[in-house]
């Protein structure tokens, strides 16, 4: 890249004084254009290099972004995603670049991808860059690591602490000062000192490595022909260097991964990068280690668990090119990849790519621009698509690879259903009689059975017997959830805990509440009960011992440790449990009928997922769905296997009633802490909504949940068809829309993939 001061006039300079360079530079804020900064004498800066700035009191980081044409701007409308240059200002009155990091500077096609998104989602492009430029991780950058060493010089001053470290370092090798005082079990400050007497010298250590290289040679693998089939065409695309989507179509167990683990291999020996984004890549470090098998050591690893020292290695390695494979959450999209050749989603339908709050974007669809942006190959990865890449694969724009069987050779378990009308269990239960009997048989034969449950906590509701009161949170539309463990009422919306009362809030009966409905903890009492010599274990995001805890407790079921789970969502994804011979579905029925245009593919995409856990190795598996509603279609299909039935019928209604992808929506949410003000405010949003018959605009109307942190929500929908840009349209809206003042906030949902 150029730099800007190369672009300054360089003949003459002894005629003219040398012009004050100036740059335009982006701050990760919420402002619509970039800000004028001077450089001062000496400095070096170009396009994409990454400064400390002074921002009124304090400074901040920033990047250096290209300065565009006043005429490619359109003034007129000030939110447009590319920043307007900064307005002219005597360069005199400039503040000055306090200095620049020594990071690879963020390349043309990184800078193209944070306007992209911008101008798609209808956001400030710094609040883009602020996506890339987490403070804390780039702030890490280039400090000095400082290893000592002993010289043959002995100090005078010899106390016990300073022979500690003397012995400990009588070997002649360096070590970090931290680990010096640490063998030596002294405080670091007994370095320092012999540092100063001259006993110790300093030695600038390299940096540590932000990832061992993988061998793509390491183990490779025997692949199944329609592995070695789909591995074949993402090898070539990979090899060709040019943007390729592909759908990698594969049933549960029939070894994806490995399949695209060729790819990964390819973009290595052509030494570009790899991101592989997993929805929960902290809970998967099965995956890792199965990275590890093939190609010799773990990728680098990128979610919020990763301590922010090694995040900010990371960051730097791939900016470098020195991390080549980087496995992470949906955050790991906007790392400043230096070449990336290859880009895997894997479980591709997950709702966890949606991020929900401030830029709202789908990972998994700006992978594909970034993919784009970057000519490379990107794989979507599913046994579930989503409706969307399932309509973008049916109409040949995404390459479908299909992997019809599984690698075990077992089948994918077909659900039986379990009529609750008619064999339902006694009141008060919710384990169906056959179904106790199939878990019963289950682990006399050695195998284990998973209880699902999407419901965390003992009850999802509490309820007075004397007056009919039901406990509610003070500051959500939301009902209090019993946590027995814990011995506490949640909310799941905002955090809220009280501890459970002994009498009604509302009628101050004594001892009158009782739970309603089952959650995790109290399916656990009940198998407890069933099966008093089975090993159980509840598995929800909410285990005391957080992330660390949920690991070892997924790694105690992988080695048979445990006969009986009983699980929310978090065991459904993408779990390797080899002994689960059999699943049973306690309520089906959970997803469905919210009025939710996605309550259909979410229920489909759980239950077929949750029941591909089991049977993947020797044994063939059996699933059991528990419901009130066998004749529903969605039950229908799960219970004959018929996943192409599910896809029909569903692209066909979306089809029908305009629904995405079929036609596109923008979600506006207007919140505030008084109900009348947010409802006044939306209603002045539609009233000047641009007027075009290709865009319809409906609501105010409240939101579904209508209180969230005591925050009052109403929603506003737009809709449009395909072609339309409606990202523009709502550029144009909020342009002449009053502004929101007081708490009001608007939230602007491009493709809302939640309607609460
Ligand atoms: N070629 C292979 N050689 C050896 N083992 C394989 C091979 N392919 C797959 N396996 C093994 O088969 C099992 C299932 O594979 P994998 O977990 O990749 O399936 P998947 O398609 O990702 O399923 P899901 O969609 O349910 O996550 C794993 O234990 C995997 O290690
Ligand atoms: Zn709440």
């Amino acid at each position: 890249m150029k730099s800007l001061a190369m672009l300054a006039p360089a003949d003459s300079p002894s005629l003219f004084p040398a012009p004050t360079r100036v740059v335009d530079v982006l701050l990760p804020l919420a402002i619509g254009s970039a800000y004028s900064y001077r450089v001062p004498e000496g400095m070096e800066v170009a396009v994409g290099d990454i400064v400390v700035v002074p921002l009124g009191t304090r400074t901040t980081l920033g990047c250096v972004w290209p300065r565009r044409d006043d005429a490619e701007v359109d003034t007129a409308k000030p939110d447009t995603a590319k920043p307007a240059p900064a307005k002219p200002v005597d360069p005199a009155k400039l503040k000055s670049i306090q200095r620049r990091y020594d990071v690879a500077p963020l390349n043309a096609r990184m800078i193209a991808f944070i306007e992209w998104i911008a101008e798609y989602t209808v956001t400030p492009p710094g609040m883009v860059l602020r996506l890339a430029l987490r403070h804390d991780e780039s702030a890490g950058i280039a400090r000095e690591r400082i290893g000592v060493r002993l010289t043959d010089h002995r100090p005078e001053r010899r106390t016990k602490a300073r022979e500690k470290v003397i012995a400990a370092l009588e070997d002649g090798f360096v070590r970090a000062k931290s680990e010096a005082a640490k063998e030596a079990g002294v405080s670091p400050s007994v370095v320092d000192g012999l540092i100063d007497d001259g006993a110790l010298e300093t030695v600038v250590l390299p940096p540590e490595p932000a990832a061992e290289p993988p061998d793509p040679d390491h183990a490779t693998p025997e692949l199944l022909p329609a592995q070695a089939q789909a591995a074949a065409r993402l090898v070539a695309s990979v090899k060709a260097q040019t943007f390729q989507p592909f759908l990698v179509d594969g049933v549960t167990g029939s070894g994806k991964t490995e399949a695209y683990f060729e790819a990964v291999a390819q973009a290595i020996r052509q030494g570009r990068q790899t991101l592989i984004l997993m929805p929960e890549i902290a809970l998967t470090q099965a995956f890792l280690d199965r990275f590890a098998r093939r190609f010799g050591v773990r990728p680098a690893e990128w979610h919020s668990a990763v301590s922010t020292k090694r995040r900010g290695r990371i960051f730097r390695g791939v900016a470098s090119g020195e991390v080549s494979v980087v496995a992470g959450a949906r955050s790991a999209l906007f790392l400043p990849f230096r070449d990336l050749g290859l880009i895997l989603v894997d479980e591709e339908h997950d709702s966890a790519y949606k991020q929900e709050d401030g830029v709202h974007y789908h990972a998994r669809d700006m992978a594909v621009v970034r993919a784009r942006l970057e000519g490379a190959t990107i794989a979507l990865v599913s046994a579930t698509p989503s409706i969307e890449t399932e309509v973008n694969a049916r109409r040949g724009r995404y390459t479908r690879l299909a992997l019809p069987e599984r690698f075990a050779g077992t089948k994918v378990p077909r659900l039986e259903p379990i009529d609750l009308r008619r064999e339902g269990p006694p009141r008060g239960q919710w384990i169906a009689p056959r179904l106790a009997r199939e878990m019963e048989r289950t682990v006399e034969a050695g195998g284990q059975a998973l209880l699902f449950l999407n419901r965390r906590g003992y009850a999802p509701l509490t309820l007075c017997r004397a007056c009919g009161h039901r406990i509610r949170c003070p500051s959500c539309s939301s009902w209090l959830v019993e946590h027995r463990f814990r011995r506490r009422l949640e909310c799941h919306q905002c955090g809220y805990a009280m501890p459970v009362p002994n009498e009604c809030p509302n009628c101050h009966e004594p001892n009158a509440l009782i739970p309603c409905g089952p959650g995790v903890e109290r399916l656990h009492e009940e198998a407890a009960k069933l099966f008093p010599q089975a090993r159980l274990q509840v598995l929800s995001s909410d285990l005391a011992g957080g992330v660390e805890r949920l690991r070892a407790e997924l790694r105690a079921i992988e080695d048979g440790a445990v006969d009986i789970i009983i699980g929310t969502q978090l065991v459904a994804k993408g779990h390797n449990f080899p002994g689960l011979a059999m699943v049973g579905v306690i309520d089906a029925d959970v997803g469905l009928g919210h009025g939710d245009p996605r309550a259909a593919e979410r229920t489909f995409q759980l239950l077929h997922q949750v029941a591909g856990r089991a049977g993947r190795h020797e044994v063939e598996g059996r699933a059991f769905l528990q419901t009130y509603m066998p004749e529903h279609p969605v039950m229908q299909a799960l219970v004959a296997g018929d996943r192409d039935a599910f896809y029909d019928r569903e692209i066909a209604i979306r089809e029908e009633a305009h629904l995405p992808p079929f036609a596109r929506f923008c979600a506006l949410i207007v919140s505030g802490t008084d109900s009348h003000a947010a409802q006044a405010h939306a209603r002045a949003l539609a009233a000047c909504s641009p007027v075009t018959d290709k865009v319809r605009v409906l609501g105010p109307a409240e939101a579904p949940l209508a209180l969230i942190r005591g925050r009052h929500r109403y929603r506003l929908l737009a809709r449009c068809e395909r072609s339309f840009d409606l990202s523009a349209y709502v550029r144009a809206w909020m342009a002449s829309a009053p502004r929101a003042g007081g708490s009001l906030r608007v939230d602007i949902d491009i493709d809302p993939q939640s309607f609460v």
